[in-house]
């Protein structure tokens, strides 16, 4: 475990391991939930609220090693969401999830407990992608495991110019089966259908499953995913966030993912809570933006 990534005392519900492929783990288990952040990343892998089976997702096939994504959990999205918006964006979705994050808040409320970390320029120098965002920043994320998982991405322009980013809580949703899942909420939302090529389309009823998906809808309010084969529903609700991103790989991208199985597709959505393409975040110098995502589960 790499000390020096933990800032502060841990409560009893926290425990801090190697995980896996050696990188550190903070584990969370209390009476209200349990939980798991890798400090890379700031990398939410596992979340499980009492009484229910797993809400969030992880690839079996998903990578642990420096420099490399996590496949699954919430991967964050910073400071470009997929290829950004100028060339040279690369890697995809940006640095912020390739890089190790400072714990700097640990606490244990009756068994909801909230992890804090901290990102800044200086932790990402020399990551692939560094190079290419001028602006100095520092994130600062909230990840709380309670009856929900909260999870609320503070970005600060501590720079004398103004900026603009793109950002991302890209959440992995365990389903037991995608082809017959809804996701309700987004009914009437403009989007942009990047499966198609990058058409613009509005949403008509729930958004169902017949191929690959990948949508950016232009919507604040909450979106449903209605699983009926687990009975139940995960609610992704959320704060300042502009766009909610629906995503499915479906067989034949599967396949081409090397740290994704083949076989896994039918078993998770992502619906992500975001703020991308026109809706990236505008931020001056000196200020900050806080976007949250609410991640429940009711009956289905
Ligand atoms: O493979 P990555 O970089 O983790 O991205 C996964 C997916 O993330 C989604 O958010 C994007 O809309 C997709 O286009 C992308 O394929």
């Amino acid at each position: 475990m790499s000390r020096d990534l933990v800032t502060v005392d841990l409560p009893a519900s926290v425990t801090a391991a190697d995980g896996a492929g050696g990188l550190p783990v903070l584990r969370v288990s209390t009476p209200v939930a349990t939980g798991e952040v890798y400090l890379h990343g700031a990398h939410v892998t596992a979340y499980t609220p009492a009484g229910q089976g797993p809400v969030i997702w992880m690839s079996r096939a998903s990578e642990f090693a420096p420099e490399r994504p996590i496949r699954g959990g919430v991967p964050i999205c910073f400071p470009w969401f997929g290829p950004g918006r100028e060339p040279g964006m690369s890697p995809a979705h940006g640095f912020a999830r390739l890089a190790d994050w400072t714990l700097v808040g640990a606490e244990d409320a009756d068994g909801v407990v909230t992890l804090t970390f901290r990102l800044t320029e200086a932790d990402v120098a020399g990551l692939p992608g560094s190079g290419v965002w001028r602006f100095p920043f520092e994130l600062t994320y909230a990840v709380t495991f309670g009856p929900e998982l909260t999870l609320s991405l503070t970005a600060r322009n501590t720079g004398t110019e103004d900026c603009s980013f793109e950002e991302a809580l890209h959440s992995y949703l365990h389903v037991r089966d995608v082809t017959a899942v809804s996701i309700e909420g987004l009914d009437g939302a403009a989007y942009l259908d990047k499966a198609a090529g990058g058409e613009h389309a509005v949403q008509s009823g729930p958004v169902t499953f017949t191929g690959e998906t990948d949508r950016v809808y232009r919507s604040t309010g909450p979106a449903t995913a209605v699983d009926p084969g687990s009975g139940r529903a995960v609610v992704v609700a959320k704060e300042a966030s502009a766009n909610t991103v629906v995503w499915n790989p479906w067989s034949a991208k599967a396949a081409a993912m090397p740290d994704y199985d083949d076989a896994e597709w039918p078993t998770m959505v992502c619906v992500e809570t975001a703020n991308a393409l026109e809706d990236a975040v505008a931020l001056p110098a000196g200020q900050s933006h806080t976007m949250t995502a609410r991640i429940s589960v009711t009956a289905g």
